[in-house]
């Protein structure tokens, strides 16, 4: 993405981005985009762990061309950074999914795409064009043959990977959204599910087959996750993302191997929700493609560590494997200088979610090109600053780490 002079006065920063986005969204879309789970220590240290780092800048370099760009899916995409997949983005716009898709167009940019989607996965891919890479995440049903038409369909589609959720056995509590009590606005529905064509492949009863209740979802899957193991029953009925999205009975053996084999080799299979060393290393044993380091941007476990403080643990794993496969991460992200610091950190790639939902709130498709031109010139900038003139040379030399007593040290 080519730098350019025009600014938006009213926006300057990702930090103002939010705000203009809080005015124009309802209190039950704000209240679900922004939340995190429990108290939000995870959600808010996601951020404040990025200021543990400062950079080494270098001088005296020759700056006056700096490649930005990174290889993606056989794709050059223009910073390494992808749009995180969020759920249900017509809450934000009437044009929710679709606006985001034709905003990563036109700033070349990798787009995710929830499971979850207010527009249909082919729809998305549409406005995205043939050449340009998507990857579907997915979240593994128990009915296992739902999960395999959807897959199906992105392949069909052209998705270059799946990104299979793995931090989401149950959903995490979520309080705004209870007290909220979530429902997904009649005009809208969850389009890659429910549809007619489905139908004649379901078993549901027709009663199933009403308009899907998220309220009733919301109650059914605290119920599920309260119940014992032994009265829990895989979700019936129509599907939402209270009662479909979490599957507590994935594992490593099974379901990884089951994934691979419709994937590839067409797709790619990724997890996202990695933490630990031991996780990359079973991620790496069972041959997935990529790892994505992410705690679902605070949503799930609270408590748990932020996800770039999760990252050199999983890198260090990872480096140790005779095959390497990359590593990414989300979480946080809120400015060029934390994806440099991610980068300097051994991640590969980085994704953003939230800022990307506030520019879809407050513009539509330009907002969304707005906070990706914003994330684009602050990477840039910290680039020529830091005296670097290719992503592949960012790494940890550039970096120092202050302890709680202030004391920095070098990596
Ligand atoms: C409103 C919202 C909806 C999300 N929906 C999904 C989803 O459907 N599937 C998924 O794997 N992650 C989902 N995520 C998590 C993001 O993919 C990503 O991990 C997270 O947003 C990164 O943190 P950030 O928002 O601080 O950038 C969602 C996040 C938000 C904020
Ligand atoms: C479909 C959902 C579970 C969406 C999600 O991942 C989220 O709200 O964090």
């Amino acid at each position: 993405m080519a730098t350019s002079n025009a600014h938006d006065l009213d926006c300057l920063t990702i930090a103002e981005l939010e705000k203009l986005a809080a005015e124009r969204m309802d209190k039950q879309t704000r209240d679900y985009y922004n939340e995190g789970a429990d108290h939000g220590s995870t959600l808010a240290e996601n951020m404040s762990a990025y200021q543990k780092y400062r950079i080494r800048p270098r001088v005296l370099r020759d700056v006056s061309s700096v490649n930005t760009s990174v290889s993606i899916f056989d794709y050059t995409n223009s910073i390494p950074l992808g749009v995180a997949p969020t759920a249900m983005q017509g809450l934000a716009h009437p044009d929710g999914e679709l606006a985001t898709a034709r905003a990563c167009k036109n700033t070349g940019i990798v787009m995710g795409l929830s499971s979850f989607s207010t527009t249909s996965l082919e729809d998305v891919k549409g406005a995205l064009g043939p050449g340009h890479p998507a990857a579907l995440q997915l979240y593994l049903f128990e009915e296992r043959e739902e999960s395999k038409r959807l897959i199906q369909r992105a392949k069909k589609a052209g998705y270059k990977a799946v990104f299979l959720t793995v931090d989401t056995p149950v959903l995490g509590r979520r309080n705004l959204e209870i007290r909220n009590q979530f429902k997904l606005p009649k005009h809208l529905k969850v389009a890659n599910f429910n549809r007619d064509e489905d139908a004649h492949h379901s078993a549901d009863s027709k009663e199933d087959k009403k308009k899907p209740d998220e309220e009733t979802g919301a109650n059914q899957s605290r119920k599920r996750t309260q119940d014992s193991d032994s009265k829990r029953t895989p979700p019936k009925g129509p599907i939402t993302f209270h009662t479909h999205a979490p599957n507590p009975t994935l594992v490593w053996e099974r379901d990884i191997a089951w994934l691979k084999e419709i994937c590839h080799p067409e797709m790619q299979v990724w997890v996202k929700g990695i933490a630990t060393a031991e996780d990359a290393l079973l991620a790496c044993h069972h041959g997935v493609d990529g790892i994505v380091v992410s705690n679902h941007g605070g949503r799930q476990l609270n408590g748990a560590l932020a996800t770039i403080d999760a990252l050199p643990e999983v890198v260090e794993a990872v480096r140790s494997q005779s095959k390497k496969i990359p590593v990414h991460v989300d979480g946080g992200i809120r400015h060029g200088t934390d994806v440099f610091k991610a980068l300097a950190l051994g991640a590969d790639f980085v994704w953003v979610g939230r800022p990307v939902l506030w520019g879809l709130a407050y513009k539509g498709q330009e907002g969304v090109e707005l906070c990706l031109k914003l994330l684009s010139d602050e990477v840039r900038l910290c680039m020529g600053l830091a005296g670097v003139t290719k992503v592949e040379d960012i790494g940890k030399e550039y970096l120092v780490k202050l302890d709680r007593s202030g004391f920095m040290s070098r990596l």
